[in-house]
């Protein structure tokens, strides 16, 4: 019902704000929300999108907070299921999952859908941090949590902040872009105690003989840096690097609930 002054004027009470006379308004909140007509281009500036952007870490922090221990796994999306390293991801989901951490990867094919098929069998908590792309691939069969990122700076943040480590397979300029990223982040201690183990030596001979070489004999980094990484084709490796973070963690006092 509408109420009135004493000058018989319609009055609206909108929380601290009155109006009264000309500047009544009498549309409510709700219609004005739930009216589709007028300019539509709002949708395309910059400002909307910071709140498209909030909301993908809203909806990722949301999604991934009780995941509890879990360990990121990257890797080419080309690799296909005939790939030697195709079967030795399968085979370090399920691992991971034995050794009670839930296997995020990027929720595409190849790597991923190996990872995640291995920790979906083996009973484990399966997660998939998908991108649109222009060529949709879709989430791959075997994750069981998915969230839908359209930012990959967005997505990159989850995959290191709900995991204790990264386990990178041979791969192209994405995996390259998730390697690199972790290795700054460690570098620049941003993140502390956190294992990034490379499997593959042969594929990634090449990278590491050129960091070493041109990046620590140029001084571009110092030869610390190269300890950031472990590389290894043995799985046992893998699982024995990312215990003794889990250990130094917990010496800490900064282990996962
Ligand atoms: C190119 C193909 C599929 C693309 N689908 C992807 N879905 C999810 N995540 C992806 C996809 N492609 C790349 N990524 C991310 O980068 C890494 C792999 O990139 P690479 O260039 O293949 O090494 C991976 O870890 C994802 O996070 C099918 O042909």
């Amino acid at each position: 019902m509408t109420r009135h002054d004493e000058f018989e004027r319609p009055v609206k009470y909108a929380g601290p704000v009155i109006q009264r006379g000309k500047h009544y308004d009498v549309t409510t909140t709700d219609q004005r929300l739930l009216d589709t007509a007028g300019p539509t281009d709002w949708v395309h500036t910059d400002p909307w999108r910071v709140l498209r952007i909030q909301s993908e870490f809203i909806e990722g922090f949301g999604a991934l907070a009780e995941l509890g221990p879990a360990i990121s796994v990257f890797g080419s999306a080309r690799t296909q299921p005939d790939d030697p390293s195709y079967q030795l991801a399968v085979d370090l989901g399920e691992r991971l999952t034995g050794a009670g951490y839930a296997v995020i990867t990027g929720g595409g094919p190849g790597i991923m859908e190996a990872a995640n098929k291995g920790a979906q069998e083996a009973g484990g908590t399966s997660v998939g941090l998908g991108i649109e792309l222009p060529f949709e691939q879709g989430i791959n069969a075997y994750v069981d949590l998915a969230v839908n990122f359209r930012y990959f700076f967005a997505r990159k943040t989850m995959f290191v902040k709900y995991a204790q480590g990264f386990v990178v397979f041979p791969g192209g300029y994405g995996t390259l872009d998730e390697l690199f990223e972790a290795m700054t982040l460690v570098q620049t201690h941003k993140v502390t105690a956190f294992p990034i183990v490379l499997v593959g030596e042969s594929y990634w001979k090449g990278l590491v003989d050129w960091l070493r070489d041109t990046l620590v004999a140029e001084k571009k980094i110092s030869p610390v840096d190269l300890d950031l990484l472990t590389v290894t084709d043995d799985l046992d490796d893998v699982m024995s690097v990312l215990a003794r973070a889990e250990e130094a963690r917990r010496a800490a006092g900064r282990e996962q609930p």
